[in-house]
């Protein structure tokens, strides 16, 4: 499990060991060092002869980074500093003078692309620009030159959110890529120092332009933003350094690993049967679209479900039963409802029933229809179910939406956001979604993000691979069988329902890699890869 801490719980965790005079900055500075030569080390076999341009600003940030510059000439690195502020951190500069390491001022109007040549010339980028200190966009010099980067060929994100410098930049950054594209070299390994510069370090937003990194080392503890998408994308590999602090026990997002997964899987024992490891209801599909309930049923049964009841019409029922026999269509107990897969969102009749049935269901959920389910049991609510939630749901309901379903839930409840606004600040919208309906939010992306009453979590195991039809299909079964198989716990800590949920979706990542290593995956090889992909972190646990 990777835990993250917001901005102010690290500041708060600092702030007495600095008071104390606890040398934090040479820790993580000495940390940061030894990893870039390790990095150095496995690029070029030496890091002796190594070119490494760090890119310092004004803070501590930089701080940290010129003083890895300066341990880093110690070990026969060419350390070139690039300032990007009038006034830097005076220690890390002194010591990266005193080690022997050069200093060029780009701080200057029309700096910016010299730096940049020189750092696309590198073996590696320190990014010392800002670290959790970071307001709003990247501004000024710092933004000018990760624009000149940009163009130099780096790979950058965000877009330059200076008003009226954007020519300014433009300009510079063209004299960059010039010059570069004529040398054709590789590109510098970039190490982002605590976090990429100017990303939204507690929401994962990108307020403007970003250096992507390909390795971010972070001091103390993962921040929020290195988890969160759409930040996620550009922090490379994560190493976290313990520079000593005690964090706060509930961090503010947390990413489980699947070791977490497996060591909260429901085993069943001796003494279980069907009724006990959990049946789901599943209302999914119609005449029309019956592939969504083969492929919800499927899913529900591989994951491991007691039994699965799949209600609709008798074509449909057909399907199922041809792919899946286990399941049963007569009503009956369920301990978990899965409804709206395959649903048309207009509930415009042509559904075959299926909007009734899947109220039906919510009801049951709600513990409103005695004799169903005996009580409330949680639910998932994808697809044509989302139109059918009423204002508010229990937390032990789950919507699983993507961001245009998103969307048109916020829509309902008076948000009028578009769909890139939402894929702009997923954590933020997640978040009102769950505060205006009450129910936990699993909001599927590249990075799914679940925001519940509990901790938020950030899910990054699905391989690209796994944006095809039907693959919401098949997670809304997968989620529908972990959340029976725990019921009573989730409806009497709804925090459950978010790790459940981010369970789910670690789940669903890894068998859509274990089905078809590095290629490509159709959405029921998914739902067949899931039995195996269970018994392999069952596995793992167990060793
Ligand atoms: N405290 C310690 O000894 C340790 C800190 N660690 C490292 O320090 C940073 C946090 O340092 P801090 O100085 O608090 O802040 P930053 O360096 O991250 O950034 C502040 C400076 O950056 C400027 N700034 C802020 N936002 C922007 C922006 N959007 N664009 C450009 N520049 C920006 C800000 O300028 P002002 O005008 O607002 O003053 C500051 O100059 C932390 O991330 C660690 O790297 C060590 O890890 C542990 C010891
Ligand atoms: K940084």
């Amino acid at each position: 499990m990777i835990r993250a801490w917001s901005v102010a719980d690290v500041r708060a965790a600092e702030e007495p060991l600095l008071a104390a005079g606890v040398p934090l900055m040479d820790r993580a500075a000495f940390a940061l060092a030894l990893q870039v030569l390790a990095d150095l080390r496995a690029r070029r076999r030496s890091a002796r002869g190594a070119h490494v341009v760090v890119l310092a600003g004004a803070g501590n940030n930089g701080g940290d980074a010129l003083h890895a510059g300066a341990h880093l000439v110690h070990r026969g690195v060419a350390v070139t500093a690039v300032l990007a502020a009038d006034r830097v951190h005076e220690g890390g500069l002194a010591a990266l003078r005193s080690a022997g390491g050069r200093v060029v001022d780009a701080a200057a109007a029309g700096r910016a692309p010299a730096a940049a040549v020189e750092a696309a010339r590198a073996d590696v980028v320190l990014d010392g620009l800002v670290g959790i200190g970071a307001r709003g966009p990247l501004r000024g010099s710092a933004a000018a030159l990760v624009t000149a980067l940009g163009a130099a060929g780096l790979p950058t994100a965000g877009t330059d959110a200076e008003e009226g410098t954007p020519a300014t930049h433009a300009e510079e950054a063209q004299g960059a890529s010039a010059a570069v594209a004529r040398e054709g070299t590789a590109r510098p390994w970039v190490v982002a120092v605590d976090t990429p510069s100017g990303i939204g370090v507690d929401d994962g937003t990108l307020p403007g332009p970003v250096l992507h990194a390909d390795r971010t080392v972070t001091f103390g503890a993962a921040k929020p933003g290195l988890l969160l998408p759409p930040a996620a994308h550009v922090v490379g590999e994560v190493t976290v350094v313990d520079i000593g602090l005690t964090l706060p026990g509930t961090p503010a997002v947390q990413r489980l690993a699947p070791a977490d997964v497996a060591a909260r899987w429901p085993v069943p024992g001796p003494q279980d049967h069907k009724y006990t490891r959990g049946v789901v209801g599943v209302v999914a599909g119609t005449a029309t679209y019956p592939g969504a309930a083969v492929l919800t049923t499927t899913a529900a049964v591989r994951t491991g479900a007691g039994m699965v009841r799949y209600r609709g019409s008798d074509v449909v029922a057909r399907a199922v039963l041809a792919a899946r026999p286990e399941v049963v269509t007569a009503p009956g107990r369920v301990q978990s409802w899965v409804v709206g897969p395959g649903v048309p969102p207009a509930a415009d009749g042509a559904d075959d029933g299926q909007a009734a049935r899947a109220r039906a269901g919510l009801a049951a959920a709600r513990g409103e229809l005695a004799g169903l389910s005996r009580g409330p049991v949680p639910a998932v609510v994808d697809a044509g179910g989302l139109g059918l939630v009423e204002e508010t749901c229990p937390p032990w309901f789950v919507l699983t939406p993507h961001a245009g379903e998103l969307r048109t839930v916020l829509r309902r409840h008076g948000e009028d956001v578009h769909r890139a606004e939402i894929e702009a600040a997923p954590l933020r919208w997640a978040r009102r979604a769950h505060d205006l309906t009450g129910a936990t939010i699993l909001l599927k992306g590249a990075v799914t993000v679940v925001v519940g009453t509990g901790i938020v979590h950030a899910q990054a195991d699905a391989p690209a691979w796994l944006g095809t039809a039907g693959a919401g299909d098949v997670l809304a079964g997968i989620l529908g069988t972990m959340l029976a198989a725990r019921a009573a716990d989730v409806v009497a800590d709804p925090a459950v329902a978010g790790e459940v949920a981010a369970s789910a979706a670690l789940v669903h990542g890894l068998a859509a890699e274990h089905a078809n290593p590095g290629g490509p995956v159709a959405a029921l090889d998914v739902a067949e890869a899931v039995p195996g992909t269970v018994a392999r972190l069952l596995d793992l646990w167990s060793s």
